[in-house]
């Protein structure tokens, strides 16, 4: 069969747009996983950090409903940047502005924002709900919350703190040694295989401040391994510094990370978080691919459109972030 794909990133964490609004595939849930391991493999044609399932929305209040497929072929409940690509995409199709947009456990307001880079076009998503309780995640442990604590069990250096955005995250505050050392490849790989704290996995953040409402986070992402960001990891890791006081509710922060900067604005309401995740949704390529269900693996790519221009505006702000994030992460 044919099979349609947008390559699509936020902030470098690219996906692949499958359209199940237009497209009548009928996909069964062996399917989409499947897809989801052979098209993200990075040594295959494509190569990606996920597959975002758009599909219409059963509920009257959505535009749409989107599914996360991570590289490993399990489905994740959010994506922080996948949304800002279905965002895009749903909001073009249906020529709106604003949507909601299902996902697994809420329906989430999109809408197209003000370039906040010039001519990278950009989208505003919600990321909620936000809960510290452990069982969310679930993190087993003996107490309701783990509120920048150690966790002995996984490291004795560190303060964590876990939250569910609704996806699960470990977040910490680090420094620069701290950044530099193979510490948090071997905590995420710990937490992400076997274990008895986290038996879904979870996504694992280290969070540096830069400067004021600044921040740099890098995460190693469930099902996935070291992306260049992570959306809803950024969206959580900003909360977290300003639980800690580094920064303040209804402010913007800026979110550097190693594929390029977002923007986050947490809103508080009766002891309630709603953060607000803004940046880019750029469109890599669209391309049509030949693939077997049965055989998901062996597929080739049978056209393909580039879109240089959008690639070539964003590398100049990746660029530049990087280099800001050279200087101060000291
Ligand atoms: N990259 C995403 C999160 C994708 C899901 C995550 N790997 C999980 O399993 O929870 C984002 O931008 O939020």
């Amino acid at each position: 069969m044919e099979i349609k794909v947008t390559k699509c990133h936020g902030s470098g964490n690219d996906f692949l747009i499958i359209d199940e609004i237009s497209n009548p595939y009928r996909f069964s849930e062996i399917n989409r996983a499947e897809l989801a391991k052979a098209f993200c493999d990075r040594s295959s044609l494509l190569g990606a950090d996920g597959i975002l399932f758009v599909l219409p929305s059963e509920s009257e209040n959505c535009h749409a409903k989107m599914r996360v497929f991570n590289a490993d072929g399990s489905e994740a409940s959010m994506c922080g940047n996948g949304i800002r690509c279905v965002a895009r995409y749903v909001c073009e199709l249906l020529d709106v502005k604003e949507a909601v947009i299902e996902t697994m456990k809420a329906h989430l307001e999109v809408k197209r924002e003000e370039d906040i880079f010039p001519e990278i076009p950009t989208y505003l998503v919600e990321i909620s709900p936000v809960s510290f309780d452990v069982a969310d995640l679930p993190l087993h442990i003996e107490q309701p919350t783990l509120k920048n604590e150690k966790l002995e069990a996984l490291n004795e250096e560190l303060y964590f703190t876990a939250l569910a955005v609704p996806n699960p995250h470990l977040i910490s505050i680090v420094n620069k040694q701290q950044i530099d050392s193979p510490l948090q490849e071997k905590l995420s790989k710990y937490v992400n295989g076997p274990n008895e704290l986290f038996t879904d996995g979870v996504n694992v953040s280290f969070v540096s401040i830069l400067d004021e409402a600044s921040i740099y986070v890098r995460t190693f992402e469930r099902g996935v391994g070291f992306t260049n960001a992570c959306g809803t990891a950024m969206s959580a890791s900003s909360l977290v510094t300003i639980l800690n006081d580094f920064n303040q509710v209804g402010e913007y922060i800026d979110v550097y990370n190693n594929g390029g900067k977002v923007r986050t604005f947490v809103h508080e309401k009766n002891g309630k978080y709603r953060i607000d995740l803004i940046g880019n949704a750029t469109y890599v390529y669209d391309a049509k691919i030949e693939v077997e269900l049965d055989n998901t693996e062996d597929f080739s790519i049978i056209e393909k459109k580039v879109n240089e221009a959008e690639t070539v505006k964003y590398e100049k702000l990746q660029q530049s972030a990087q280099k800001y994030i050279q200087e101060k992460l000291v």
